[in-house]
């Protein structure tokens, strides 16, 4: 990622814009992007409980919203863009969204996980019914369709390592970064499934509509990524 220094922020926004981040490594990541057009985020979702925070450009502000639910505020037009996992776009489907710029931020991977004592191949091999834990529903049921292994997926919202842990299930499909959740549950990584990172998602009908606002932003984006 590199910086560089660009127009004065007055100059490039001319409607009002809103974006839409979730707080935590998002956030923290998408202040290198705005710092490119010498925009900075007026609060810290990390401090405040505040969900509109303004920004230093009158016609920018910044939404703080569930990693999840950043595509629907962004499909539905209550945010004009936003910054989202591909996880979660792969989950929620990418409807009515324009995914222009990979961000290449918060990297990282989904794989299947089990436990270190759970022969998984063995269990494939043998055709077993598996029982997986995920909040990846759709990308577990993708990947275990074109495997054609038959699972039974359990719907979860966080802390998926616990659920091998205490008999919940076989294995889990998760996010896996530098490998210290799993390794502190004593789980191994079995499958990688995909890597991930999180792209900048416009709304379509946006795009259209506030062009000149939003092409600034988005050249500026695609700057610093690449
Ligand atoms: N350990 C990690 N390392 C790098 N990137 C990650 C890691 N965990 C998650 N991510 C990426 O960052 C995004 C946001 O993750 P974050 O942990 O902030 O939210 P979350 O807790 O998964 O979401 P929600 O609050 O909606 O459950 C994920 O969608 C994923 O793309
Ligand atoms: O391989 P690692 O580096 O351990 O990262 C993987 C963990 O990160 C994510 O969780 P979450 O976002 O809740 O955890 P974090 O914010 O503490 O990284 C994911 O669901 C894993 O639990």
């Amino acid at each position: 990622m590199k910086t560089q220094t660009v127009a004065q922020p007055s100059q490039i926004i001319s409607a009002p814009l809103t974006l839409a981040l979730s707080k935590g490594r998002i956030f923290d990541e998408t202040k290198p992007f705005l710092a490119e057009v010498g925009i900075a985020v007026d609060g810290d979702p990390e401090t405040s409980r505040r969900l509109i925070l303004p920004t230093t450009q009158p016609n920018l502000r910044v939404i703080v919203v569930r990693a999840t639910d950043v595509p629907t505020y962004v499909q539905y037009g209550a945010a004009d863009f936003g910054v989202a996992g591909a996880d979660v776009l792969l989950e929620h489907g990418g409807e009515g969204l324009y995914q222009p710029i990979d961000l290449k931020i918060a990297n990282c991977r989904i794989s299947v996980a089990a436990p270190e004592d759970f022969d998984y191949a063995n269990a494939v091999r043998q055709g077993a019914r598996l029982r997986v834990a995920t909040k990846y529903l759709q990308t577990a049921r993708e990947h275990f369709a074109a495997k054609g292994v038959h699972v039974d997926l359990i719907k979860l919202y966080g802390s998926m390592e616990l659920a091998p842990l205490v008999g919940l299930a076989d294995a889990i499909v998760d996010l896996v970064s530098s490998g210290s959740t799993l390794r502190a549950n004593r789980l191994v990584e079995v499958e990688q499934i995909k890597s991930i990172s999180s792209r900048l998602i416009v709304n379509q009908a946006a795009l259209k509509l506030k062009r000149a606002a939003l092409q600034p932003l988005l050249d500026a984006f695609e700057r610093v990524a690449n």
